[in-house]
């Protein structure tokens, strides 16, 4: 469960990003996350990742509250979160596979477990066949569900994406968007930030902000 409590962001003296946001995301809901350019929605997501902290107010993911999590307490944190953000981007000297072992690698898995685990994630999202293939060989919608495969091949319980659909065309975008519901389905959190009109006219619940404020959210 993800549970923002009265949370404000400002990174300076006009810098205003959030403004008392307070909304909950049940365990296993799939949400979107709206509004223009700078309205707020990175710094919504990087605050549960705690890559970013609170100026006031709380943020609880699973009951812990994530602006007082020592540093040592961050990894336990990433390893239940499945991060899609730009920052985040897949190595071009590696393989596809390489890229999506990573993570298991970095926590200390062996080897051959890691690339069992690597290939059923990129089975998951439509890949398999990629697996050997350097990631700027991939069009963009193929190297954004590589990231999506990297991003729960350590099964995590939270997905946080960030314009996972960015730039990316109508049949590539919806690609994308399915391997994200599809792990909502088998029962993953999913908080998604679009702009794309027609992704979010489908969604049940979309938060929706502006200028750093919560609107109302539609029935
Ligand atoms: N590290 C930072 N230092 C200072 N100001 C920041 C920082 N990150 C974001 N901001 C400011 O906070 C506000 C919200 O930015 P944020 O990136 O969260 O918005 P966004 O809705 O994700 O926008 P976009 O869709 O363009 O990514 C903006 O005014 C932005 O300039």
């Amino acid at each position: 469960m993800i549970e923002f409590q009265h949370v404000s962001k400002q990174y300076s003296a006009d810098g205003v990003a959030l403004r008392d946001l307070s909304f909950t995301i049940a365990k296993g809901e799939l949400v979107y996350l709206a509004g223009p350019s700078g309205a707020g929605k990175s710094t919504l997501l990087k605050m549960i990742a705690a890559m970013e902290r609170p100026s006031s107010g709380k943020v609880l993911v699973n009951g812990q509250d994530i602006g007082a999590l020592k540093r040592a307490g961050i990894p336990f944190l990433r390893r239940n979160l499945g991060l899609i953000f730009q920052e985040q981007r897949l190595l071009n000297d590696r393989s596809v596979l390489a890229n999506v072992m990573m993570p298991l690698l970095v926590t200390g898995s062996a080897r051959g477990a890691a690339e069992q685990r690597a290939r059923a994630a990129l089975d998951k999202v439509g890949l398999l066949d990629r697996a050997d293939a350097q990631p700027l060989a991939l069009s963009g919608g193929e190297q954004q569900r590589v990231s999506i495969a990297r991003a729960i091949v350590n099964r995590p319980q939270i997905i946080l994406a960030d314009e996972p659909t960015a730039n990316l065309d109508r049949a590539s975008a919806s690609k994308v968007i399915d391997a994200l519901h599809a792990f909502h389905s088998v029962g993953v959190t999913c908080l998604i930030s679009s702009h794309d009109e027609q992704i979010l006219d489908a969604a049940a619940r979309v938060i929706h902000l502006e200028r750093g404020e919560l609107m109302k959210e539609a029935a």
